[in-house]
């Protein structure tokens, strides 16, 4: 293996330490963080993110409720919860785990959370704040990701950034903020003619698909920073990347793993919103 391992365990881990530092001053100060995340239905995969996420804001300190609901339930029952959150003071910090029931209108939902409580970033509002540069909330998975850069020291000013994936919640927040650092950035999704041409061509490649390990060493140029989004289940139904890590290891110069990439990042992201969240509730 040639290429450095950009670990989002190690990196994670470092910065929940800080944070624990500042929930411990808030506590001093009155503020115990607080958190609800909102689960509908019984996917087996959202429930081991939310229980994570459960888990890893009580370890911080964080005050920490789960709400979790029958995949029956009304799109109207649901928004009532949400108004409750919204003017519930010990919680900042409001996450409705998608996706959603067919039934339920996800955009209705999302924004019915008050933005000022929105940590995963959804909420159009925060959306927009994000793309003229104002601040709001970043979401997670792109905010964990540029912690990622930022730690192994890569320099975007001036760089191919090529981005595959175009979600509201990874892939056009993610472009943005590589933009915000000076990047060059490029769109890839589903209607991109030729592929690997433009992604051959990238200094940074960010994939964020769904499709288990579709990236390999033929889309990636000597020397590229690669960073895998996805989370799948391989052949043997074990938990892989959108990137063949094994085959781009061996072209990359650095690369984050699955499991142990940006998935614990994105947790790790999410406390530090629901933090900001608790702390600017002192600074109005
Ligand atoms: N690690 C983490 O913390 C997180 C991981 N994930 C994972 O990241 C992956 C992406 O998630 P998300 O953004 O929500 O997914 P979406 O399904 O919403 O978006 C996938 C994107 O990939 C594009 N795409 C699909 N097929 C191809 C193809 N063959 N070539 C190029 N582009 C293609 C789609 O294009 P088009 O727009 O044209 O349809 C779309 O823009 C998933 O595996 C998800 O599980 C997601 C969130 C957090
Ligand atoms: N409102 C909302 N916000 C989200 O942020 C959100 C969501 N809905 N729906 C689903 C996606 C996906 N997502 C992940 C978070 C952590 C890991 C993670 O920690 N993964 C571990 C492995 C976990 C495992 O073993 O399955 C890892 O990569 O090491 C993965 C995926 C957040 N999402
Ligand atoms: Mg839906």
């Amino acid at each position: 293996m040639s290429a450095e391992l950009i670990s989002g365990k190690t990196i994670g881990e470092e910065i929940r330490q800080s944070i624990t530092q500042r929930v411990d001053k808030l506590k001093e100060l009155g503020v115990t963080p607080g958190l609800a995340v909102v689960l509908v239905g019984n996917d087996p995969a959202s429930h081991t993110y939310v229980t994570n996420k459960q888990k890893t804001s009580k370890k911080l300190g964080m005050h920490s409720e789960l709400i979790e609901f029958d995949e029956s339930i009304s799109q109207e029952e649901l928004l009532n919860t949400i108004n409750r959150l919204n003017t519930d003071d010990s919680i900042h910090g409001i996450l409705v785990q998608l996706p959603l029931p067919e039934h339920i209108e996800e955009r209705a939902v999302i924004a019915a959370i008050d933005p000022s409580k929105d940590v995963d970033g959804f909420h159009p509002i925060n959306a927009g704040k994000l793309m003229i540069g104002e601040e709001g909330f970043i979401p997670c998975t792109p905010f964990g990701i540029m912690k990622m850069i930022e730690k192994i020291g890569f320099d975007l000013k001036g760089k191919h950034a090529v981005v595959i994936g175009r979600s509201n919640i990874v892939g056009k927040p993610i472009g943005q903020l590589l933009l915000q650092q000076d990047a060059t950035v490029t769109y890839c999704h589903s209607k991109t003619v030729d592929l690997p041409t433009i992604t051959k061509q990238a200094d940074l490649l960010v994939a964020a698909v769904g499709r288990p390990k579709m990236i390999t060493s033929e889309h990636v140029k000597e020397g590229a920073v690669v960073i895998d989004v996805g989370i799948n289940r391989d052949e043997n139904n074990k938990l892989c990347g959108d990137v063949d890590f094994d085959d781009v290891k061996e072209i990359a110069s650095a690369i984050t793993p699955v499991p142990g990439g940006v998935g614990p990042m994105t947790i790790t992201m999410l406390m530090a919103n629901t933090l900001l969240s608790a702390e600017r509730t002192l600074q109005k």
